[in-house]
């Protein structure tokens, strides 16, 4: 397929989004199951495409004056891609499956865009209602870092560092051409292709053997700070598929033990296979059974508990663009509410001087600093641990740079940061 087969392809899908609301990665595989003809190379740039004009919905639809899934394309090539207008119109002329050549008008919105006057939602990509919720945390800076959470995000490894160190790793990926990431010490960043495109790394030698996961420098770092020590006795309350278990593992060394729970089975599923991979011999999953309280024995017990809560994953937006445009008020309050209940089975968990970690991949003090407040509102024999004195325990000491205002916590944000948004706050039980 032509570049420009790949354009109106990407129209084409973004249609169908807007006429029947649904994931983008759904209406993606619908669009390659009725076109067999296209290879995975060319599926994999129509979704880049697709993905680059959803990551910035509105501004794109603002300065091209209409939201069509031929304007978001457009938009997409010009702004997100610098494309110039001449040489699209060629190359749609020149190909037999391409969009029709830029019309007149087309050419004077492209000329004339401006994000000039635009409400900060817009100049931000994200839903008008969230506005005042991102103003509670960004103030007159909404907009910017909206922005921010509107780019590509990079392609973050984490070394295990149960197989081998950086230095192996970065020898063993050097045809990728990683480079140290900034904030972890355990990560490397793989350069994407012009198009943002990753290369296969889950196909490379070094990820079969578990020297190295996919995970987010932010992930990474939420699991460095939880501060998991060799010996200690930790639950991972929330594990899911199990990316922070995996760091966590590394950071015990085989030592102590580690337990994995997640309310929903179907996530853990992949865990037990990725714990091999990794060399992880320290780990027990247990799965809900029935009425049954499979962490009864535990209670009490835990020198740590990572709550790695279920969020609205406002922080996650460069990787999920369409999910920013499908969320609803309701779903934040469910979300609150899930994690109040969860916060309430760990604290049962955590023995008297243990640790009680709490991280969203949200940046909303709904889900933040208001949840932690609730807490230990219900719960006064817990105290927070300064973001400071959590960082130097966890041999970390730069990250307490990245505190809130309050000092309680930690907040990782994509425009300062450059990973994906992530709240940590860490809670010492009497
Ligand atoms: C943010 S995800 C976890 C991601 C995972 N820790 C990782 O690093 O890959 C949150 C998880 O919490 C789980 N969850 C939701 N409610 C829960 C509850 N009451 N108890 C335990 N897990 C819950 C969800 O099934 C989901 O897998």
């Amino acid at each position: 397929m032509t570049p420009a087969a790949h354009a109106l392809a990407a129209i084409e899908v973004l249609d169908e989004i807007a006429a029947r609301p649904r994931p983008a990665a759904e209406a993606l595989k619908d669009w390659g199951r009725s076109h067999r003809f296209a290879g995975s190379g060319d599926r994999a740039r129509i979704a880049s495409l697709v993905y680059d004009a959803l990551r910035a919905r509105a501004s794109l639809a603002w300065r091209m004056g209409d939201d069509s899934g031929r304007a978001l394309t457009l938009g997409a090539l010009v702004f997100t891609r610098g494309a110039a207008p001449d040489a699209l119109s060629v190359a749609f002329a020149e190909s037999a499956h391409a969009p029709a050549p830029l019309t007149e008008g087309e050419r004077s919105a492209i000329a004339g865009a401006s994000l000039d006057g635009a409400p900060a939602h817009v100049r931000g990509d994200y839903p008008e209602w969230l506005d005042a919720p991102l103003a509670r945390v960004f103030g007159e800076d909404r907009a910017a870092e909206g922005a921010a959470l509107a780019q590509r995000a990079p392609l973050d490894l984490r070394v295990n560092l149960l197989k081998g160190d950086r230095a192996k790793a970065e020898r063993a990926l050097s045809h990728l051409k990683p480079a140290p990431t900034p904030l972890s010490p355990w990560g490397l960043r793989v350069p994407l292709s012009d198009d943002g495109r990753g290369p296969p790394v889950q196909a490379e030698p070094a990820f079969l053997k578990g020297l190295v996961e996919v995970q987010d420098e932010g992930s990474q770092l939420a699991a460095l700070i939880a501060a998991a020590g060799p010996g200690l006795q930790v639950v991972d309350l929330c594990a899911g598929a199990g990316g922070k278990t995996l760091a966590l593992a590394a950071a015990m060394g085989n030592r102590g033990q580690l337990y994995a729970y997640d309310a929903d089975i179907r996530r853990l599923a992949p865990l037990q296979q990725r714990a091999e991979r990794a060399g992880v011999r320290n780990l027990q999953t247990r799965a809900p059974k029935g009425e049954a309280d499979v962490l009864a024995d535990l209670a009490g017990r835990a020198d740590l508990v990572l709550v790695d809560a279920p969020c609205t994953g406002t922080g996650t937006w460069r990787r999920n663009p369409d999910a920013k445009w499908r969320m609803r008020p309701a779903a934040l309050e469910l979300r609150n509410a899930e994690q109040d209940e969860v916060l309430e089975r760990a604290a049962g968990l955590v023995k008297p001087g243990g640790r009680l970690v709490y991280v969203t991949c949200s940046l909303l003090a709904e889900e933040n600093e208001d949840r932690v407040a609730a807490f230990r509102a219900r719960h006064p024999e817990f105290a927070p641990v300064p973001a400071v004195e959590a960082a130097v325990g966890a041999g970390a000491a730069p990250l307490a740079a990245h505190a809130t205002a309050s000092g309680a916590e930690l907040l990782l944000i994509p425009r300062r940061d450059g990973t994906d948004g992530f709240f940590v706050a860490t809670l010492r039980r009497a």
